[in-house]
């Protein structure tokens, strides 16, 4: 190797039309909102139920959710740490691409490592990353099984499985936690909501 990193040769070129310019547009801020937590937490279903809500508003909005994506993107992708730190890269630079056309994000995956969502955090702008913890006890999440997938992973069936056979470590400072253990999906998404409200 030359030592010479071939980045050192590729310039950012200014778009014209700029991030502010696609926002003014829309009337709207564009932001990341990083849903994480464990499987069957309730990420997909309060990150559809906002996109609902904020669709009804006029507001545009794109769902990046880490299931679906792995059907496309991220396909090439299992459940390794370094298969997921790529994952969450992945869906992090596709996020910024969304937020920098003016678009509100909602991203849902596990992300279980605080590295790896830090890593995220940091391609934005301080005030465009919004991390939700929807914080649910693995014993709910175990009895929810909505895939049936907490059963496969104590049958051994599923390895890597996160809060079976992997870790989970909790955000160390979300913008925001639900409780959906103790709380309806009804109560979080208002929560949820009143807060995403407050940042347009
Ligand atoms: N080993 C293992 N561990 C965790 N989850 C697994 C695993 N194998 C398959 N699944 C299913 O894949 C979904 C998680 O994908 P993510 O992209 O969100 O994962 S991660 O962010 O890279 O950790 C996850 O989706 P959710 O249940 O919606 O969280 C599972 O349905
Ligand atoms: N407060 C809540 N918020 C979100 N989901 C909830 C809540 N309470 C119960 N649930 C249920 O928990 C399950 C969560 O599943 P899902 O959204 O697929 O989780 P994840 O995307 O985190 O894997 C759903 O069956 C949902 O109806």
């Amino acid at each position: 190797m030359s030592g010479i990193d071939p980045i050192d040769h590729i310039i950012w070129h200014k778009n014209t039309v700029s991030k502010d310019d696609k926002q003014k547009l829309n009337q709207h801020k564009s932001m990341m909102i990083w849903f994480t937590g464990l499987s069957g937490s309730g990420k997909s279903t309060l990150a559809n139920a906002l996109e609902k809500v904020l669709h009804a508003q006029g507001i545009r909005t794109y769902l990046l959710d880490g299931d679906n994506l792995r059907h496309g993107i991220n396909k090439n992708l299992g459940f390794s740490l370094e298969d997921r730190q790529e994952n969450i890269r992945r869906i992090a630079e596709v996020g910024k691409l969304f937020v920098d056309a003016g678009v509100i994000v909602l991203a849902a995956a596990i992300s279980p490592f605080e590295i790896d969502r830090k890593a995220a955090r940091d391609l934005f702008e301080a005030s465009e990353f919004i991390e939700v913890y929807v914080k649910c006890s693995l014993d709910e999440c175990e009895i929810r099984d909505p895939k049936g997938l907490y059963k496969k992973a104590r049958a051994g069936e599923i390895k890597d499985f996160t809060g079976v056979s992997q870790p989970y470590e909790e955000p160390l400072s979300p913008e925001l936690v639900l409780d959906t253990s103790t709380q309806s999906l009804d109560e979080t998404l208002e929560q949820l909501f009143i807060f995403i409200k407050g940042r347009l």
